[in-house]
């Protein structure tokens, strides 16, 4: 079952402080950028790769798709302000495909295992996302004061990637646009047309590498999987 997958690259790295786009930093010897590039690359069910870029990057992030035999790149459109503004940039350049996944440049873990569940609920069910089970107690808080606590069995933590069918995806995109709805992730647009948006369960090593800390954990899960002989 193919699919295409949109790869917001275009953020600024800011809670890393890393003084630069936290994609180009490495784990393992290679950019976070990369590593998730090649997962997709190596995926035969993956027909294009559609990458937001900001402009000033542009050359560089070609250097490393020359260098690191990425071939697969169909488009490298500005990103946005936004995350969301990011993929939708994308998303208007894309020709009509049939599914359409979206995961963050930053979450370098993802494996074609679950990938290939997304992909193929999708194609039944129009909307499915990647998440795992909450781990800690959830609680509410308001001015430094517990609120409420919230039920943890219902709880999950939301990762991508997020599966569409295009068109579902195009149309929740647009409409979001209209109004000028910012969301935090895709499926909060889908949700907002009253789509069933559904989950499957992904793994804690799908983390996204966000501030200095999860660049340690990165070289844990690599030194892991290594261990283990691959993914
Ligand atoms: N305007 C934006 C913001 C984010 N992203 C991308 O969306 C993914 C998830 O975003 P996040 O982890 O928040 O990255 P940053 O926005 O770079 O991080 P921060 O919020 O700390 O600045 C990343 O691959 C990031 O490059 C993007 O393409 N365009
Ligand atoms: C889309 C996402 O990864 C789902 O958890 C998350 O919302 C992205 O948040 P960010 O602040 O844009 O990284």
């Amino acid at each position: 079952m193919d699919y295409e997958v949109v790869l917001p690259a275009a953020g600024s790295g800011k809670r890393m402080g890393a003084g630069q786009n936290k994609l180009f930093l490495s784990l393992g010897g290679k950019p976070i950028l990369i590593h998730t590039l090649e997962v997709f690359q190596s995926d035969e069910n993956c027909t294009g790769i559609w990458l937001a870029v900001k402009d000033e990057e542009r050359q560089y992030i070609q250097q490393l798709l020359e260098k690191y035999g990425i071939t697969k790149v169909k488009g490298l459109p500005n990103g946005g302000e936004e995350r969301q503004h990011s993929v939708y940039a994308c998303i208007k350049e894309m020709q009509q495909v049939d599914i359409v996944l979206v995961h963050d440049a930053a979450r370098p873990f993802i494996t074609k295992p679950i990938i290939s569940r997304l992909v193929k609920e999708a194609y039944e069910k129009g909307a499915v996302i990647a998440g795992v089970k909450a781990k800690d107690t959830m609680k509410k808080v308001n001015d430094g004061v517990i609120v409420e606590t919230v039920d943890r069995e219902s709880l999950w933590m939301i990762q991508t990637p997020q599966a569409f069918r295009f068109d579902l995806l195009k149309q929740a995109e647009e409409a979001a646009e209209e109004v000028g709805f910012l969301g935090t992730d895709e499926a909060m647009l889908v949700e907002r047309l009253n789509h069933q948006v559904y989950i499957v369960e992904s793994t804690y090593e799908n983390v996204k590498i966000t501030t200095k800390e999860d660049l340690v954990f990165g070289e844990a899960i690599l030194k892991h999987r290594n261990e283990l002989g691959g993914q």
